[in-house]
């Protein structure tokens, strides 16, 4: 299946943010091969909000380590804001510095260094000028104005959370990645991190690519990517949390009379 976005009902421009073509990610060496991703074909306009979900093994990590330029694709070409990918590991780790933001369950903050700080690393890493300024202004939209200078390990998972999606945001991104962001937080966190990923996208017109395994969650997407034994199978535009839930089943059920 091949997947392509229309111009978004919201009325936002029809600009690519990322195409992926023919990707296939081949683990392991000869004779003990996985295929992972076995030709994955899509394309996603700028200022949406893409949930990925599937059963365990479909390839979603996969998925979204190949878009984000943390692992090679075997084949294929994957475009970010309509520059390929490519290139030697000096010159991908420049192209995620501008291009790409990352949103992980774990957090992934640096312990020694303080709210603002951990916010304005990717820009320093970036060779980037640092305005303190709009970094304090992001955090401040996140809920975190007065936070500035505490260490993570002082703020709650929800709130860490939110200090992740300030630091992906500072940097504008063309598209910002986020695996499972909610899968380590409570019911009432999970909600205003996911409130706050969905108002990113809607104000500030920011491309989400969200990889979750929780129905409420891809229901704060505008469309959901089905995946299955590497492919796509399937998508769902505006969805509710029951109606992926019930896709999600009948995926399983189909899979399971494949014999997968
Ligand atoms: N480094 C690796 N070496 C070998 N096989 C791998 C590797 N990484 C992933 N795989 C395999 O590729 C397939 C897809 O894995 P992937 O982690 O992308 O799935 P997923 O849908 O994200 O799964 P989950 O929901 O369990 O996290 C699986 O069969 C997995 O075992």
């Amino acid at each position: 299946m091949t997947v392509s976005g229309g111009a978004h009902s919201r009325g936002m421009t029809n600009t690519e943010a990322l195409r992926l073509d023919e990707v296939r990610k081949v683990h392991g060496a000869d004779g003990n091969q996985v295929v992972a991703l076995a030709g994955v074909t899509l394309s996603l306009p700028a200022g949406t909000f893409t949930a990925v979900m599937g059963p365990s093994g479909s390839g979603k990590s996969t998925l979204l380590q190949c878009a984000a330029g943390l692992e090679r694709p075997t084949g294929g070409r994957v475009f970010v804001a309509g520059h390929e990918m490519k290139g030697d590991e000096t010159e991908l780790t420049k192209f995620r510095r501008e291009h790409i933001g990352f949103v992980f369950q774990h957090f992934n903050l640096l312990p020694a260094l303080t709210v603002l700080q951990n916010v304005t690393l990717p820009l320093r890493l970036a060779g980037r000028r640092v305005d303190e300024a709009r970094a304090a202004e992001v955090l401040r939209a996140v809920g975190l104005g007065d936070r500035l200078s505490h260490r993570p390990q002082e703020l709650s998972g929800g709130q860490q959370q939110r200090v992740a999606i300030a630091r992906a945001l500072v940097a504008s991104p063309s598209v910002i990645f986020a695996d499972e962001p909610t899968g380590a937080l409570d019911t009432r966190s999970a909600r205003a991190v996911l409130a706050l990923l969905q108002q990113a996208v809607r104000t500030y017109g920011q491309t989400l690519v969200m990889v979750t395994h929780d129905p409420v969650a891809a229901a704060h997407a505008d469309s959901v990517l089905f995946l299955a034994d590497g492919r796509l199978v399937g998508r769902m535009i505006d969805p509710t949390a029951e109606a992926v839930a019930e896709r999600l089943t009948h995926l399983g059920d189909e899979l399971v009379r494949k014999g997968a």
